[in-house]
């Protein structure tokens, strides 16, 4: 049987980074940068006040105290986006807003709440200190600064920079679309009835939802029949808007395989039996005129989003040109003994938590079927038990993919 590592290994030597393309920032989060963003102009690009008050020069106010308030006559008014030149002489002060530019002459503000608030005229019954409430040029940013390089992934802030220094539009590596189908005469569409023999498919949900939050776009399928030409006709007409394409179902030993007899004899996709449960019976390829990598993945619901895990996820990193690798883990202590079959790596369901002495711990959920998708449900974890280990008793140290 072929190991896990070498399965992924061959899987990412095989996928390709997607090639980058200019995208609105309204369709860029989630996307990976792919190229370096520098502000054109200093941000702020002017000096600005950064309260509501008085623009003043602070030497007018040294002797101003509550016993002692200063009276200065209001001489303009500036608003947040007044394009016009201001300025305050001696003895005066302009009236300003919270991001309006600072009149020349000014040095200081004094918040509204330090005077009474008039407009003709302004008490005021505090000292300022010269540069008070002043937010500077540049002082976000310089001209020429990078603010995003490379390879960053593109959330809500890094958005909001991008626009903050002015730009529309953004080189990205963009969300791989990543196009799901279910084989299974027994599937049934959630919110149908169940006919004899049937059960609801689920695997497409549990999918697109991974591939969504792996960074993918997932585009649900359905249901297709356990007909190898449906298949490949389905196949043909999905692969126009896939960078990924994901079977479930259909590639294990039955009388009744579609995956395998649609794909086999295309001759560049692989069926093999992988060292690991659940999900070891796994195939990997390319298909169609653009060598889209295919994965199809066991249909017992546990099993797939296993493989999804261990194999697509870090497949989509690569093609997002982010780093990819194995799952991380971390360590935990075992609140349970666990058995695991000799010679395969097994990926047990647990659950997360925190021991008597603040050690992390994992326990081991009770269901450990590959079909038992209820038990994965309540599961925050996958416990890693390594090929040669048959046996592990309670109190073991062991790695866990946090889910
Ligand atoms: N003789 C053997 N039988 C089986 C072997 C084997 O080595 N020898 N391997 C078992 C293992 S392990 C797995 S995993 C499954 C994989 O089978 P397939 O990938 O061919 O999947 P199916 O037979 O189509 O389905 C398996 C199981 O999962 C349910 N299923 C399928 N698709 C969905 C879906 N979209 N949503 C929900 N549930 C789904 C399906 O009803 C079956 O119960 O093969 C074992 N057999
Ligand atoms: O290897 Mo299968 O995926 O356990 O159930």
């Amino acid at each position: 049987m072929k190991s896990v590592d070498d399965h992924l290994g061959e899987i990412l030597a095989t996928v390709r980074t997607l090639a980058p393309l200019e995208l609105e920032l309204e369709r860029a989060l989630g996307t990976t940068l792919a190229e370096e963003i520098t502000s054109p102009v200093p941000i702020p690009p002017f000096d600005n006040s950064a309260m509501d008050g008085y623009a003043v020069r602070a030497a007018d106010l040294v002797d101003a105290s509550e016993t002692n308030p200063v009276t200065l006559p209001v001489v303009d008014d500036v608003a947040a986006g007044d394009g016009q030149i201001h300025a305050v002489g001696p003895g005066h002060a302009v009236r300003i807003m919270t991001g309006a530019p600072m009149p020349a002459g000014a040095d200081a503000v004094v918040p509204v709440e330090w005077t009474d608030g008039g407009s003709v005229a302004v008490v005021v019954n505090r000292s300022v200190t010269a540069g008070n409430a002043i937010r500077r040029v540049g002082e976000d940013v310089s001209a020429g600064d990078v603010v995003l390089t490379p390879g960053t992934i593109i959330g809500p802030t890094q958005l909001g920079i991008a626009a903050g220094v002015g730009r529309r539009r953004v080189l990205v590596r963009p969300r791989p679309r990543v196009v799901i189908l279910s084989t299974g005469a027994e599937l049934a569409e959630p919110g149908t009835p169940l006919g004899d023999g049937q059960i609801w498919e689920s695997n497409s949900f549990t999918l697109s939802a991974a591939v969504r939050e792996a960074g993918g776009e997932g585009f649900r399928v359905g249901i297709v029949p356990d007909d190898a030409a449906v298949l490949l006709d389905q196949l043909d007409a999905q692969l126009l808007r896939a960078d990924v394409v994901i079977t479930s179902g259909g590639v294990s030993m039955g009388a009744y395989e579609p995956v395998k007899e649609a794909l086999g004899p295309l001759g560049t996709v692989r069926f093999e039996r992988v060292a690991m449960q659940p999900g070891m019976p796994q195939g990997f390829g390319v298909v169609g005129e653009d060598q889209i990598p295919i994965f199809t993945l066991p249909g017992n619901p546990v099993s797939s989003f296993v493989s999804f895990m261990l194999f697509v996820e870090p497949a989509l990193r690569k093609m997002r040109g982010l780093p990819a690798g194995p799952p991380e883990t971390i360590t935990a202590v075992t609140t349970a003994a666990l058995r695991s079959p000799a010679g395969k790596r097994s990926y047990l369901r647990g659950r997360l938590g925190i021991g008597p002495d603040g050690a992390k711990t994992v326990a081991p959920v009770v269901k450990q079927g590959s079909h038992q998708l209820a038990a994965l449900a309540m599961a925050d974890a996958l416990v890693v038990v390594p090929e040669q280990v048959t046996e592990l008793p309670e109190g073991s140290e062991v790695e866990v993919i946090p889910l």
